[in-house]
């Protein structure tokens, strides 16, 4: 798959919807062959953003570009990317592979397409049914074979595992996978952290219509987790091993009755210091920081910089607009 054909481009996006702003110089790049999750709150902009990439809404100002071309210039778009908006967006009395079939031919491709993107999504026998009687999985896995027809180098997922059991959850987690296997680059959106922890490979974390990282989320968990560590030590010893790991450059805390939070220092250096000095402990930990925790931070330290000192701007807290200036 040629690299460029298989990128997504979104630059100083910029658009209202009256008072609001909904997305605030929005910008960033999805690479070829990994799965980038795009998380954030309600209202951060993940629907604006895909809704713009894919011709549906017109920003303001900015570019969202799919293989360097704005939706509208793609001569043949369900070629150059497939996405997955709204699942229930079939008409009820449609079977699903007539549907699926009514796609193709209007984009000159053939039958044997639709059986194949039948199989790969495992609508099986469902896809002879109307799509009235589907279940929210099946409607999700049509949705997914429709955009999967035209074989696109781009796919856009917004909310994929919204409202799926977890066998459902587990096979789109697979499919994400192989889909970026297979070289094609892949944004799914999420508004919780915890649906992407195994699946995505890079982060695209957005609040207020702005991206606050972008990052692998392999750095993302270093950053995060850094190299706290926590150690369980009674009363008496406290003090003494808050002295000892200070002088050796750590940032240390209380944290709880007997635990002190060490950063700075890994666990092996915190046992030979304490040993060293003849300090009791009756545990030493290195604490590792889940992809939820890790966003968590990020977020609320994103949260308070926008805040600033007199506490969220706008009636709507974290969605709302970034700070009173945007409001004209
Ligand atoms: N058609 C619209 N009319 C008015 N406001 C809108 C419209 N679409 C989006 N917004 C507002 O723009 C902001 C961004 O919304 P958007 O749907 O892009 O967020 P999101 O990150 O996709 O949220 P969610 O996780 O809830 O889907 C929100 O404040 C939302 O209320």
């Amino acid at each position: 798959m040629d690299g460029n054909e298989a990128q997504i481009e979104v630059r100083g996006l910029r658009k209202r919807f009256g008072a609001v702003t909904a997305l605030d110089g929005m910008s960033f790049t999805v690479e070829p062959g990994q799965v980038t999750g795009f998380v954030g709150p309600n209202g951060a902009g993940k629907s604006t953003t895909m809704r713009i990439l894919l011709g549906l809404d017109r920003a303001e100002e900015g570019s969202a570009l799919i293989g360097g071309r704005p939706y509208r210039e793609l001569r043949n778009p369900l070629l150059a990317v497939g996405a997955l908006l709204d699942a229930a967006a079939v008409h009820p009395a449609r079977r699903g592979r007539d549907h699926l079939l009514w796609l193709a031919h209007s984009h000159r491709l053939p039958a044997r397409r639709v059986d194949e993107v039948i199989e790969q999504t495992g609508l099986g026998p469902a896809a002879r049914r109307r799509a009235g009687g589907y279940s929210l999985g099946m409607r999700q896995r049509l949705g997914i074979a429709a955009a999967l027809l035209g074989d696109p180098p781009v796919l856009l997922f917004d909310e994929p595992v919204n409202g799926l059991d977890p066998e459902g959850i587990r096979w789109m987690r697979g499919l994400l996978r192989s889909l970026a296997a297979q070289g094609r680059a892949v944004l799914v959106s999420s508004h919780l952290m915890s649906e992407l922890e195994g699946t995505a490979d890079h982060l695209v974390v957005i609040g207020r219509g702005r991206v606050l990282a972008d990052t692998s989320v392999r750095e993302l968990l270093a950053g995060a987790s850094g190299d706290r560590v926590e150690v369980r030590t009674g009363e008496p010893d406290r003090d003494r091993a808050m002295t000892v790991l200070a002088d050796a450059g750590a940032t240390v805390a209380a944290t709880g009755r007997g635990t002190l939070t060490v950063s700075g220092l890994d666990a092996q250096r915190v046992v030979a210091l304490l040993g060293g000095a003849g300090v009791a402990f009756s545990g030493v930990a290195a604490h590792r920081a889940t992809l939820e925790e890790a966003y968590m931070e990020l977020t609320r330290e994103a949260a308070e910089f926008a805040a600033g000192p007199s506490g969220p701007s706008g009636p709507s807290g974290p969605s709302g607009p970034a700070s009173g200036e945007d409001r004209r």
